[in-house]
This record gives structure tokens, sequence and C-alpha cells, in this order.
């Protein structure tokens, strides 16, 4: 039987005083789980995995290899770098994206045991990010340019590659990775991802991956979520019809 290595229990979260965007949502994720989440947009998806890292507000209870995010080591900061949300688009982050793999990468080190830091980790994460990004078509140059220079795809494309030279996450909390996209890169992404969670060498367990593609549904799949009306349910359906999702959201004691 698979490992669980995270679980929600009976999360509920409302962005509007009196609106529920999505009640007691249950779930168990075992390795090697490809959770894909599917719903209308506004259902809350973005939402769902932002609380799944503690980067929303929320009631209810996350529990990871038993423990709650704050009980993680380097507590929620840490649980983040494990359970990792990689947004859809990097447009609010600041300066560039070699800036930013080396400030993540010097906040880990912080966190991490004697034995694990290194003094050349940096570099070594940066050198592997970069290679990962050319094999998708990212040139090296493009890692020292502004974020808000670089094209929707690009930007999409290295925060991936980043997020996975890391190496420590354990989940991935993908937000629609590759919306901007060609279908060729499209698939190059798709495979490194799930290659990763295939390879005992990886910290990669599982990914919770938004898409409106049924195609990809299909093709990265192992499991099936919806989110719809501010339930979140289980289908074995890799392309439910759009009548499975209805667009009303909860309202409080309805
Ligand atoms: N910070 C916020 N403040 C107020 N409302 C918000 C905030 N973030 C999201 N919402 C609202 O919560 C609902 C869910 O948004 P969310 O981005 O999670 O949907 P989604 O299913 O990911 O949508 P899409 O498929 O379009 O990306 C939407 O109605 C949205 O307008």
């Amino acid at each position: 039987m698979s490992k669980v290595v995270l679980e929600l229990m009976k999360i509920s979260c409302s962005l509007e005083k009196g609106v529920d965007i999505f009640t007691d949502v249950n779930l168990s994720v075992n390795e090697g789980d490809v959770l894909v989440l599917q719903g209308r947009s506004g259902s809350g998806k973005s939402t769902l995995l932002k609380c799944i890292a503690n980067l929303a507000a929320h009631s209810g209870d996350i529990v990871f290899h038993g423990k709650t995010p704050q009980e993680c080591r380097g507590r929620v900061p840490g649980y983040r770098t494990r359970v990792m949300y990689v947004p859809q688009r990097p447009s609010l982050l600041p300066d560039t994206p070699s800036d930013f793999l080396s400030a993540v990468s010097r906040l880990q080190s912080r966190q991490a045991s004697a034995q694990e830091k290194g003094e050349n980790r940096t570099e070594h994460i940066l050198k592997r990010a970069v290679s990962v990004g050319r094999a998708w078509g990212i040139p090296p140059e493009l890692w020292t340019r502004d974020w808000m220079k670089l094209s929707g795809g690009e930007g999409q494309r290295i925060l991936i590659a980043a997020a996975l030279s890391l190496n420590t996450a354990e989940v991935l909390l993908l937000d629609e990775p590759t919306s901007a996209l060609d279908a060729e890169t499209s698939l190059q992404v798709e495979d490194f991802i799930l290659d990763k969670i295939q390879s005992a060498e990886e910290s990669l367990k599982a990914v919770i991956w938004i898409t409106h593609s049924a195609e990809q549904s299909k093709r990265v799949g192992t499991r099936f979520l919806n989110l719809s009306a501010g339930s979140c349910f289980e289908t074995d359906d890799y392309n439910p019809p759009l009548s499975a999702f209805p667009t009303t959201v909860k309202g409080k004691g309805m």
C-alpha cells in the first residue's frame, strides 16, 4: 500500500464575509500520486493549493508526515519548502530568477543541518536550474533578466525549473504549470516532472496539478479531483462533463 505523505482534514476557506469558497475538503495524498485538480474558473482551485501550502487563511487540519506545518522542521517556512506552491505567473516577484533562487537557497541553508549545508549549494542549485531550463528552451541569460521582462511562458518554465532544482519539495502544488506553453514544450515539462516523481534520488513524491486541459489530465493524472460549488470530490473520470461543475458557491448557512 502507498505511503501517505499529506493529509487534509476538513479544510475550509472563506474569502468574503458569509461566502465559503469551499468547505470540509478531506484528502490523503500518497507517494506516487499525480492528483489532477479540475473545476470551473473561479471555483477555488488556486485558493485550495494556497491553503495546502499554508499561504491562505483556512480552518481544518493539514498533516504532513504526521506533523502540522507548525511542527515541521523550520516551522511553516520549512514546511513550504517541502509542500511547495508553484504559481501560474511569477509577475509579482522582484529582481531576477537568479536572485530569487539564490535567496530561497540561502534561506534553506539556514534551516538545513550542518551536513546539508555546503558552500557551493546555491551555485549547484543555480547550475541545475539553468540546465533544466536549457532543456526546455530557456537560454541561460534569461536567469539574470528581471521577471517583469520575461514572457509568460519563459517565466512559467523558469519557475518550475527553479522549484525542481531546489530538490526540497515532496509535494509540488502546480497551478496550471503549462498554461502558457506550446504543446511540444508542455509535453517535455510534463515528462520531466513525472520522471522526478519516479526517481528515488529526488525529493519529489507527489503532485497536485491544476489543469483545464482534458488531454493533459489524461496524460499525467493518476487520480482526479473536482472542485465545484464549494465541495471537492474524487472521480475516476479524467474529463468530467461541465455539468459536473455547478457554478454556485456555498453561502454560510445554506
Ligand atoms: N485575495 C482574494 N480576495 C478576494 N477574493 C478572492 C481572492 N483570491 C481569490 N478570490 C476569489 O475566490 C474565488 C476562487 O478563486 P481561485 O483563484 O481560487 O479560483 P480558480 O478555480 O483557481 O480559478 P481559475 O480557474 O480561473 O484560475 C474567485 O471567486 C476569486 O475571485
